[in-house]
């Protein structure tokens, strides 16, 4: 059995980041940006008003001070003229300064009459002037690779780019297999169950970015196993589920063999997942996860994240293992790498007492598998350790 890490390193050699797309910014939110961009433009492209007011000169502000109000700079409608002493122009948020003025005073400070506006006593030193390019400059960066969120989608939107290059998403075939499955909705027979996992890694696979195909579940034999196997022909990864380990009805791997899967590597160190499987079948990843549901899932979280984010153009790492205090006390870990489903409570981890791996309830309510190494010794509450946030 191989480590986790050497699990890793062996899953991220079988695929690479995937070509560049250019889509609609509407289209970019969550996408992955492949290349810089940078900005066509410099933002505010002049000097703008932070305020509604009066622009006036400096020099010429003082308590009680008086002006003519000459004209308006209105977001949109610049004040055409240039500024003389004693003028002041109506400016609006967002209005660029007129010439000669270099100071907006706030209406509230200000009493108008007529053409003229006398000033209050306490204007303060606040220019309320946004300065060209306070934003940004044109030519400045938005560097890659970033998953883009809605603050970069208006930036992007700001800087004029209206098509963005980013990384094509990867399509991966979800494969449930099993005759006792049935999908959700479906009226399940005496001995069968609703297939749960697919649904779950399906989701995980949306989330990180993925254009994920369901494939209808595949049964025990291997007239239906090859048959699912072709449909998933043209993804760029094939997920299976289930059929993983060594029982009779087990056939993902020999069925995947026949059809000229190249085996990478058969069994982890790790608990759950341990009898994960992954190669390449005619050019295309595969990875055979374990059917139990919890098992599944975690090595979704542990492996499968971290090469849809290689494929996507986002390098490569684990999962970011973060640390915390221990809540309870734990026994020592065996010779498998154990990803404990726990939970945060006041910043300490609390590892649930059922750790089966086919129990999805204890899962869904966890936020964090906490990692216990190969061979960990028994740890007292308030020791440090790893884990994951899910
Ligand atoms: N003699 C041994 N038996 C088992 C070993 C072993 O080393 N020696 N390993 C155990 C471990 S660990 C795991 S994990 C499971 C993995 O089994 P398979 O990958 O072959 O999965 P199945 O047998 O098809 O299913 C296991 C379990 O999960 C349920 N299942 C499967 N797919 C789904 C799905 N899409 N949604 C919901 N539930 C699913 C299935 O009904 C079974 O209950 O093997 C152990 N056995
Ligand atoms: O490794 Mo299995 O995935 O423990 O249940």
């Amino acid at each position: 059995m191989i480590s986790v890490d050497e699990a890793l390193s062996a899953l991220f050699a079988l695929v690479e980041p995937l070509d560049i797309e250019h889509v609609p910014l509407r289209e970019a939110n969550g996408r992955i940006l492949a290349q810089d961009v940078t900005a066509t433009r410099t933002q505010p492209p002049f000097a703008a008003s932070s305020m509604d007011g009066y622009a006036v000169r400096r020099a010429e502000v003082e308590p009680d001070a008086m002006f003519k109000v000459v004209g308006e700079s209105a977001a949109g409608h610049r004040y055409n003229g240039s500024l003389r002493a004693g003028q002041a122009v109506r400016i609006f948020t967002g209005a660029p300064i007129p010439d000669g003025a270099d100071f907006v005073v706030i209406q509230e400070d200000t009493t108008r009459r007529g053409d003229l506006i006398t000033l209050g006593r306490n204007i303060g030193n606040k220019d309320n002037i946004r300065p060209a390019g306070t934003d940004f400059e044109i030519g400045q960066a938005v560097k890659a690779p970033l998953r883009l969120r809605p603050a970069d989608i208006a930036l992007l939107a700001a800087m004029n780019i209206a098509t963005v290059p980013v990384t094509r998403k990867p399509t991966v075939a979800v494969l449930a297999t099993g005759d006792e499955l049935v999908q959700p909705g479906e009226a399940p027979g005496p001995d069968q169950i609703v297939a749960s996992n697919s649904f779950g890694l399906a989701a995980m696979l949306d989330e990180l970015g993925a254009e994920t195909r369901m494939l209808p579940i595949a049964r025990d034999n291997s007239g239906s196993l090859k048959q699912a196997l072709t449909l998933a022909q043209g993804a760029d990864l094939i997920l299976t589920i289930g059929g993983a380990s060594v029982g009779d009805h087990d056939l993902v791997a020999p069925v995947a063999a026949e059809m000229g899967m190249e085996q990478s590597f058969y069994k982890v160190a790790m608990r759950p997942g341990k009898p994960l499987m992954a190669g390449h079948m005619n050019g295309i990843a595969m990875i055979g996860l374990p059917g139990n549901p919890v098992s599944a899932m975690v090595c979704g979280t542990v492996f499968v994240a971290p090469v849809l984010r290689k494929m996507l153009g986002l390098g490569t790492a684990p999962q970011p293992l973060l640390t915390a205090p221990l809540g309870v006390d734990v026994p020592p870990n065996g010779p498998r790498t154990h990803y404990m489903r726990a939970r945060l409570r006041n910043g300490k981890i609390h590892p649930d007492a059922r750790q089966d791996s086919s129990l999805l309830s204890v899962l869904a309510t966890a936020d964090a598998l906490m990692v216990r190494p190969v061979d960990d010794p028994a740890r007292a509450a308030g020791d440090m350790v790893n884990y994951l946030e899910i």
